[in-house]
């Protein structure tokens, strides 16, 4: 894992520091009760970590991908152990333990999360019962029925003129962050999938719910997820939010559910499956977590390495007019003629695209996995140890993505690593892991991609563009890549200022 050590510190505000303060106070009354050394007997493989467990937990939620890394390289070990409060938590690395981690069944995902992640919002914050529909399983069906190729299909055409009224917001001309931009357009193209037709086209109403959303993302803050209980501004900021979307998305439903007729839109077809109104709207949010920040920040960095790399780019631009040739070959407006492609055409007519993507989720997916034991036994992570009952197993995917034994100068972006000849990514087991694997792949893969493909296009054939710096100067390297967020890719930003400069071109070729 190469990545240079993030100053966390020196970035948090005062507010942040003064909570910290008053965390790190409160956490410190339980400290010789959470440090006291019983460990029994099965345990004693795994190293376990050193120093103050406050601060452990602390780096876990504050500079979580240097705090794992580091580690595994100052022990030398492939797996250690230590505590998060009352909780132990196994960190690993190798293939190894990549295989128990993503296929071992008493491992959730649903229970890793829920306390290692802390983001998110959470009806029962607010305390609200969602009936059981945002639930892991059932959320899962629900998403399913909402992105068959049949619905996508249907759905794409409003997602290209979405598409089309955002960057058409651009001007003509001008340079654009693409951390804000993208991010926003993507939180529109996940409404207009997870809501209704008068909330999506609502453009203020989706500003509002997106303002909402970040001002949870901001009360999520490190004191405000290891003391959930602890009255702290952020925590007051994260349920003020999670009411005000609540509230917001209460009345679309309701809306829906007084109609005289339903439409085909998600929330109907929610009702229709006789859903209660409570978890349709933790549905959509639940929706709207998984959806936003790892399709927004992928499609930004996708169009930053095609931005320096220009045969990928003219590759992905070149594939792209020939679907327009090949499936609307009439003049017309842009997203017009891309969303006459097929959806179909988009997933198996685009081999350069592909690859681009894949090499850019390599890149940033580099972020920390969350599983929890919570079977009766404990589950054996290869002949060194056992993650017991309730423990928790955590598993940072830049340990295979960022691996040199497996991905030749692995910080290099070069999708032609997965041509037939040198197929890098089949080199060791589960070396490619961006959309998870074994038991709990993405479920929102097609969809996720489909995404990215209509805003990489819309942005190849309607625009030039290239990558420049904060004060405007052309870019030869991109800054790296922040890694010490919380969620899996998270919001990923460089480290420094990075933007889009563009001007638009043959909309109506
Ligand atoms: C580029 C975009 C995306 C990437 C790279 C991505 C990546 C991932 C990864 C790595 C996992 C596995 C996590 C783990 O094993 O701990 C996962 C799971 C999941 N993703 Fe995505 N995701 C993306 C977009 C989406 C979207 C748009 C949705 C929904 C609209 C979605 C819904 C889910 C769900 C529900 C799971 C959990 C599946 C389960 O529990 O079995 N994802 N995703």
């Amino acid at each position: 894992m190469s990545s240079p050590t993030h100053p966390y510190f020196s970035q948090t505000t005062l507010a942040t520091a003064l909570i910290s303060a008053t965390a790190v106070g409160v956490m410190s009354a339980s400290y010789l009760y959470f440090n006291r050394p019983a460990l029994k007997s099965r345990d004693k493989e795994i190293h376990e970590l050193g120093g103050v467990p406050l601060l452990n937990a602390w780096a876990f939620f504050t500079r979580r991908y240097d705090f794992l890394r580091e580690t595994f390289q100052r022990t030398g070990e492939t797996l250690f152990r230590f505590r998060v409060l009352q909780h132990r938590v196994v960190a690993s690395s190798g293939v190894e333990a990549r295989t128990v981690f993503f296929n071992d069944k008493t491992l959730s995902l649903d229970e890793g999360y829920k306390v290692l992640l802390g983001g998110g919002p959470k009806l029962e914050e607010i305390h609200i019962d969602t009936g059981g529909l945002d639930k892991e399983a059932h959320f899962i069906r629900q998403l399913r029925t909402l992105t068959t190729p049949e619905r996508l299909q249907d759905v794409f055409p409003s997602l290209l003129s979405d598409i089309d009224r955002h960057i058409g917001a651009w001007g003509a001309e001008g340079s654009i962050d693409p951390f804000t931009e993208i991010y926003k357009l993507v939180f529109q193209l996940t409404v207009r999938m997870a809501t209704c037709r008068e909330l999506a086209d609502d453009r203020a109403a989706v500003a509002r719910l997106c303002g909402l959303y970040d001002a949870l993302e901001a009360g999520t803050t490190p004191a405000a997820v290891l003391l959930p209980w602890f009255p702290s501004p952020a925590r007051a900021a994260r349920e003020a939010a999670t009411a005000g979307m609540y509230t917001m998305l209460h009345a679309y439903v309701e809306r829906r559910r007084a109609a005289p007729v339903p439409s085909r839109d998600p929330i109907d077809v929610l009702l229709a499956s006789g859903a209660p109104t409570e978890g349709i709207i933790g549905f959509v949010l639940g929706t709207i977590f998984a959806g936003v920040l790892n399709t927004g920040v992928n499609a930004c960095w996708a169009l930053l390495h095609l931005g320096l790399a220009p045969a990928w780019k003219a590759r992905a631009t070149a594939e792209i007019h020939a679907l327009l040739a090949t499936y609307a070959p009439a003049a017309g407006p842009l997203h017009a003629r891309l969303a006459a492609i097929p959806v179909r055409a988009w997933e198996a007519e685009t081999p350069a695209t592909d690859a681009a993507l894949r090499e850019t989720l390599r890149l940033v997916m580099g972020g920390v996995a969350l599983r929890r034991n919570v079977g009766a036994r404990a589950v054996a992570v290869g002949e060194r140890g056992a993650v017991g009952r309730g423990e928790f197993l955590v598993y940072p995917l830049a340990d295979v993505h960022l691996d040199p034994a497996v991905y030749a100068a692995p910080a290099r972006f070069d999708p032609g690593r997965y041509d037939a000849g040198r197929a890098e990514d089949t080199r060791v087991p589960l070396a490619y892991v961006a959309w998870g694997a074994g038991r709990h792949p993405c479920t929102g893969m097609r969809l996720a991609k489909l995404e990215m493909k209509a805003v990489l296009a819309f942005v190849l054939a309607g625009c030039e563009y290239a990558v420049v710096d904060g004060a405007g100067r052309a870019l030869d390297a991109l800054p790296a890549i922040d890694r010490n967020d919380l969620h899996l890719a998270g919001k990923a930003r460089p480290m420094e200022p990075c933007r889009i400069q563009f001007k638009r071109v043959g909309d109506s070729e």
